[in-house]
């Protein structure tokens, strides 16, 4: 009998090209995806005299530094940012990519356009000059970020050198409660195994929580891999993941489909195959999750409190609370429900694609807004299918700012930041120092906690608000 293998160990050993004797590995990549931030790789293979060995293999969109308010870049006054957005279309033109360019209604977060395009599938090697390109890993791909001299190595050669990560399986068992979702999964995932925890690893998330959760939640989970440190995060292929790829613009159709699902269903982690490290979460304990530091693993759950530095021994570790505690500005033993916020961003490649914004647009229908609040939504199409749906109206008329779609707050390139010592609800995936702008202060939440924060202008429970408790 063949080896049982796991699903990273099955792509990675179809895309192997050859293997040296120190065990670096040149791999063939499937689908390279750029962004406005790829722009240097270009440069190089201009100077070089290079082509881009595979445009039918790399698609663009600009994302990081596109604005939020208009689609016309002429108005942009900043050279810099005006530049690095158009160069892409002329980048595109000269080296054959396909190309999302920003007034084309298909153009959004490339983490988020990948899957809606069907060119993210099960069993394919995705790279990208990215670290959230984890998110891809949710269709069954092996799918990770790779640095600015990697970007170029790929646009000449389809290949690049990479030494085989480790394997971790975290197995989320039960179901997930009512207002419990993919966000607050990672969150508790992280929280759990530190954001160190997966180094060197690429995780298969599985379990009864997981194959439970929709396309979308499992890109939410897969996107925060990297916030564990892992290399990538990913999720066998099912029934879901064929149903959400069918008939997709760049999916194959036909007899290419059935070919396709050949592959696709041999995919998934044979039975008795090893991991390096297993994990297991009981996913009916976890409820929802917020951050209250500056490192995605200082999370808890919204019932819990403000930890306190002088319950920790390690001097060390009670010096970084304190300064993380500083940074944020909170007290000890403080309830998150009391935090109170002064702005909301539900956007970003974590949660800006139509579930989330229908779960946050759920919790805003038919109130108002006490803070300043807005939507981005992942890509164009999102945006207009939540229009189609009506929720950009229940988001206006809430007083929430309806934006078009880009990166936006998460990262702040574009301009979208917070004033020196605000604090916000965001639905994004980092909360470092100066994320959002300098001395800014970021709780990640689910898009649900993220609205039900405009709401109420703290944190509170989605779960109460069923009940009518939350005031
Ligand atoms: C700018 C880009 C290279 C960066 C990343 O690699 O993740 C950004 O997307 C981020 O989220 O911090
Ligand atoms: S949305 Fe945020 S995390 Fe995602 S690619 Fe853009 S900046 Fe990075």
């Amino acid at each position: 009998m063949a080896l049982a293998k796991t699903l990273f160990e099955k792509i990675w050993d179809r895309h192997t090209i050859l293997q040296q004797s120190d065990g670096s590995t040149l791999l063939h990549i499937a689908r390279h995806l750029v962004h406005d931030g790829s722009h240097a790789g270009f440069k190089t293979l201009r100077e070089r005299g290079l082509k881009l060995r595979r445009p039918d293999c790399t698609f663009g969109s600009p994302d990081h530094y596109v604005p939020t308010t208009t689609r016309d870049m002429a108005t942009i006054k900043e050279e810099g940012r005006r530049n690095v957005v158009t160069s892409m279309n002329a980048n595109a033109k000269e080296f054959g990519m396909t190309m999302f360019a920003l007034d084309d209604i298909r153009q959004g977060i490339i983490h988020v356009v990948g899957p809606e395009q069907g060119i993210s599938q099960p069993g394919l090697v995705i790279v990208c000059g990215d670290s959230h390109t984890a998110t891809h890993g949710a269709l069954g791909a092996l799918a990770f970020g790779i640095g600015a001299s990697e970007v170029t190595h790929v646009m000449a050669t389809q290949t690049l050198w990479q030494t085989k990560p480790k394997s971790m399986r975290i197995t989320v068992t039960g179901q997930l409660g009512a207002g419990v979702t993919a966000k607050d999964v990672i969150l508790a995932i992280i929280a759990k195994i530190g954001a160190a925890g997966g180094t060197g690893h690429v995780i298969e998330y599985a379990g009864s929580a997981i194959t439970g959760l929709s396309m979308e939640g499992r890109m939410t989970l897969c996107n925060m891999s990297i916030e564990a440190g892992a290399r990538a995060g990913m999720v066998a292929p099912d029934e879901k993941t064929y149903a959400y790829i069918k008939g997709r613009p760049y999916a194959p159709s036909g007899q290419a489909w059935d070919e396709a699902m050949v592959y696709w269903k041999s995919l998934p982690t044979d039975a008795g195959a090893k991991f390096d490290q297993e994990i297991e979460l009981n996913g009916s304990e976890i409820i929802p999750m917020m951050t209250w530091g500056t490192s995605p693993e200082e999370a808890g759950p919204i019932n819990g409190v403000v930890p306190d530095p002088a319950d920790i021994k390690d001097l060390e570790k009670r010096e970084a609370l304190q300064q993380s505690l500083d940074y944020m500005g909170l007290k000890p033993g403080m309830p998150f429900t009391d935090i109170r916020v002064d702005k909301v961003f539900i956007g970003s490649c974590t949660n800006s694609r139509i579930e989330d914004i229908r779960a946050a647009a759920a919790v805003v229908k038919g109130k108002k807004a006490k803070i300043w609040a807005m939507v981005v939504p992942g890509s164009g199409l999102i945006k207009a299918q939540a229009e189609a749906e009506g929720l950009d109206k229940i988001f206006l008329d809430a007083g929430f700012e309806w934006r078009y779609a880009g990166c936006s707050m998460c990262v702040g390139m574009n301009g979208d930041l917070l004033n020196e010592g605000e604090r916000s609800a965001s639905t994004s995936n980092r909360n470092f120092v100066g994320r959002q702008g300098r001395g800014a202060r970021t709780h990640l939440v689910s898009p649900a906690m993220a609205a039900a924060a405009a709401i109420y202008g703290h944190f509170v429970d989605v779960r109460s608000l069923n009940q009518g408790h939350a005031q």
